[in-house]
């Protein structure tokens, strides 16, 4: 039993942070905010961002970064995509080499085109880059909030710092699988958030099973041909982190990608959308990133495409579908093996 500072008090932050307590962990989760921390202290409940779970006395908020780390055997970093580069920047000075390095999050820098752990790795330096662990996987927090079974993995470019990480989590109720790819997890964890918007607009636009699971298979298929292009392991895509997390993705009400794709199918404007979530949704940035790559690097994703057009474009949600649909003809193994 150690010390982990987590680092994102939002709701993922907040269920990790209870799985480790759990393992009897001394947790020192970190808000930006001195009111959030000090809020969350008081009652013991994460209000904003995971109602109704309370929180062991192993788990102490600040929002010192100094007195979080300080001490930690593991930091987690657990923070919107958006804000990590700035997060990593503003700890780098305080870790220590001897620290265990993991990140929850998921998404795709726009413009850069880089993935987390590439941001991090950049912003911590030589030592702590090669080392990070991503852990991912299908697991909404309200769920892992309360104990419910939960599968995820945990993947490095140093295995034995992903092993540390699986001992760190790993417990009755949250099992942790390893996997050597590290891109393939990543990419994955990423991807599915757009096809989890697709599958909201599917079911806002009032259409049903058919063209949710079209957009899941079809997801897959166009997830694993980036991830091959990036010389991901295509295994990895049939795994927890790819198949997994799409079905998790797609078919939850607790998923706010799908529920901001939902409102956008019922007509929702974009930026209406977003305020009312009050949570983020990483989907919408991770489509520019998607998009961008698959111009650059000729990648066919016809999905990720008509999301960018609906997203960024303002082109209605019906109009997309149709041009979806009435593309031209294909073979389906063929399409399907560009991604093995
Ligand atoms: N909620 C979930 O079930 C899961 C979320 N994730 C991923 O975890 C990451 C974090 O998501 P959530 O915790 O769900 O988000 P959230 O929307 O619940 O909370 C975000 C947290 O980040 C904080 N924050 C915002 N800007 C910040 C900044 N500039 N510096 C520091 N903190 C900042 C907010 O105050 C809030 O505490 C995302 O990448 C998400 O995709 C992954 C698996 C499950
Ligand atoms: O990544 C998640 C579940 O695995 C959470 O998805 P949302 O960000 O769409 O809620």
């Amino acid at each position: 039993m150690g010390k982990v500072a987590v680092l994102g008090a939002g709701s993922w932050g907040t269920a990790l942070s209870i799985v480790l307590a759990d393992n009897g962990h001394e947790v020192a989760l970190w808000s930006h905010r001195k009111e959030h921390a000090e809020r969350i202290n008081h009652a013991r409940e994460n209000e904003q961002y995971l109602p109704n779970v309370a929180l062991d006395s192993l788990i102490q908020v600040s929002s010192s970064l100094e007195n979080a780390i300080q001490g930690a055997d593991a930091v987690l970093f657990v923070v919107p995509t958006k804000a990590m580069r700035q997060v990593c920047q503003q700890v780098s000075s305080l870790l220590t080499e001897k620290q265990t390095i993991i990140h929850a999050s998921k998404g795709i820098e726009p413009e850069s085109n880089k993935r987390i752990s590439e941001m991090m790795s950049e912003e911590l330096g030589a030592h702590h880059g090669k080392g990070i662990v991503v852990l991912s996987g299908p697991s909404h927090a309200e769920e892992v909030g309360l104990k419910q079974p939960t599968t995820v993995t945990v993947s490095s470019l140093q295995i034995d710092q992903a092993v540390k990480a699986q001992d760190l989590f790993m417990n009755e109720n949250f099992r942790v699988y390893t996997n050597e790819d590290l891109v393939g997890v990543e990419i994955g964890g990423a991807l599915k958030n757009i096809i989890a918007l697709g599958a909201g607009i599917s079911d806002g636009l009032g259409y049903g099973d058919n063209a949710k699971a079209a957009l899941i298979t079809r997801g897959l298929a166009e997830i694993a041909r980036l991830g091959k292009r990036l010389e991901a392991n295509p295994l990895t895509f049939a795994g927890l982190t790819g198949v997994g997390d799409l079905i998790v993705t797609c078919t939850s009400q607790h998923s706010r990608n799908w529920r901001a794709g939902n409102m956008l199918g019922q007509g929702y404007v974009l930026d209406d959308v977003l305020e009312q979530m009050g949570m983020v949704v990483e989907g919408v940035r991770t489509t520019k990133a998607a998009y961008q790559m698959s111009e650059k690097l000729e990648v066919d994703m016809p999905i990720t495409k008509g999301l960018y057009d609906v997203v960024v474009n303002e082109k209605p949600p019906k109009e997309v579908v149709d041009q979806l649909m009435n593309r031209g003809k294909t073979d389906e193994l063929e399409q399907i093996s560009k991604g093995l």
